[in-house]
């Protein structure tokens, strides 16, 4: 694996989890393998839980780790092909991907969709730009497609909190204030598509996700039928896909409840909007799985960096 740039750079994702659990049961077994090498963790945009967990599986690692903003404190990227820079552009990524490949041995980045321009968000210029220019190997922690440490972390979750050998998994559209990536949903649709489950994909009409994506998916428009004997409910709101990054609904309808989620357990990558994605009573009850599923961003973190160390050693 030279990147990890996307959930299908897993080559086997049983196996992928299994060793992410045993990493798990004993997080500093593998301390000598990240000595003297370094991790920088370039973000374009917000983070807790990435920021936080990637650090921590590469000081698991024994890794050295930088961290940039670079959004607000790098210089504004030129990624055109012989483009006369005399416009808001400071420094071109040829530069940049290979000076961070001077100082470091893997570059980690954050580059959300802007939601304008499909064209520009599918081409993701910034993972992309990196991925060609780099040197080193690189990771994606949540571009404008994908966030494969989140799904990679919520296989981890749904395997250990699994009953059954063919769960039913719901993934919900849930209503919003703003218009939202499809990073994330995109990658869990992509992650379920690897497992042994009876998936189902549920929202509103106008909110289908890439078909390229979903194709083979089972799309159920009612919430309450796609819901019935749900072992697990992943919640999350999209933006619309069709109509370009427009907030097409806000209704509440949507909004995930106790009532509705039945016996299964409740997921949502966070942060979350209380009482508008999922009520409270969901959030503070047993069913949810979010704190674990936080947590396994730590191992989830870790396996691919230990992977890909493995790699450059
Ligand atoms: N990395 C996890 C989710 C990040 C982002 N959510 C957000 O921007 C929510 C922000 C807010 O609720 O204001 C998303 O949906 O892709
Ligand atoms: N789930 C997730 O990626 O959280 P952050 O946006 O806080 O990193």
């Amino acid at each position: 694996m030279k990147h990890y740039l996307s959930i299908n750079d897993i080559d086997s994702l049983p196996v992928w989890v299994d060793e992410a659990i045993t990493l798990k049961k004993d997080p500093y077994q593998f301390k000598e393998l990240g000595k003297q090498k370094t991790i920088c963790l370039l973000f374009f945009n917000n983070s807790l839980r990435t920021r936080l967990s990637t650090q921590k599986a590469a000081i698991h690692l024994g890794m050295e780790v930088m961290i940039m903003n670079f959004g607000s404190e790098g210089w504004a990227l030129e990624f055109g092909d012989g483009t006369l820079m005399d416009q808001g552009t400071s420094e071109h990524i040829k530069e940049a991907a290979r000076v961070v490949s001077e100082y470091c041995d893997i570059i980690a980045i954050r580059a959300f969709a802007g939601l304008k321009d499909k064209a520009k968000d599918e081409a993701e210029e910034v993972l992309n730009g990196f991925a060609k220019y780099a040197s080193i190997p690189v990771v994606n922690m949540e571009s404008s497609v994908g966030h494969p440490l989140q799904a990679f972390a919520d296989a981890i979750t749904i395997a250990e909190h699994g009953t059954k050998s063919k769960p039913k998994v719901v993934l919900s559209w849930a209503p919003h204030p703003k218009a939202l990536p499809h990073a994330v949903a995109n990658s869990f649709v992509e992650m379920m598509k690897l497992q042994d489950a009876e998936f189902v994909i549920t929202h509103p009409e106008g909110y289908e996700l890439n078909h390229e994506i979903t194709k083979g998916c089972k799309i159920e428009y009612n919430q309450k039928k796609a819901l019935e004997n749900a072992d697990f409910v992943y919640v999350k709101n999209w933006s619309s896909y069709t109509d370009y990054g427009k907030v097409l609904s806000k209704d509440l309808d949507w909004t995930m409840t106790q009532e509705k989620l039945g016996k299964a357990k409740f997921m949502h990558c966070l942060p979350v909007r209380r009482n508008i994605v999922v009520e409270d009573a969901v959030l503070d009850g047993n069913q949810s799985l979010v704190l674990d599923q936080a947590n396994n961003r730590v191992f989830s973190a870790q396996l691919v960096l230990k992977k890909l160390l493995e790699d450059i050693k």
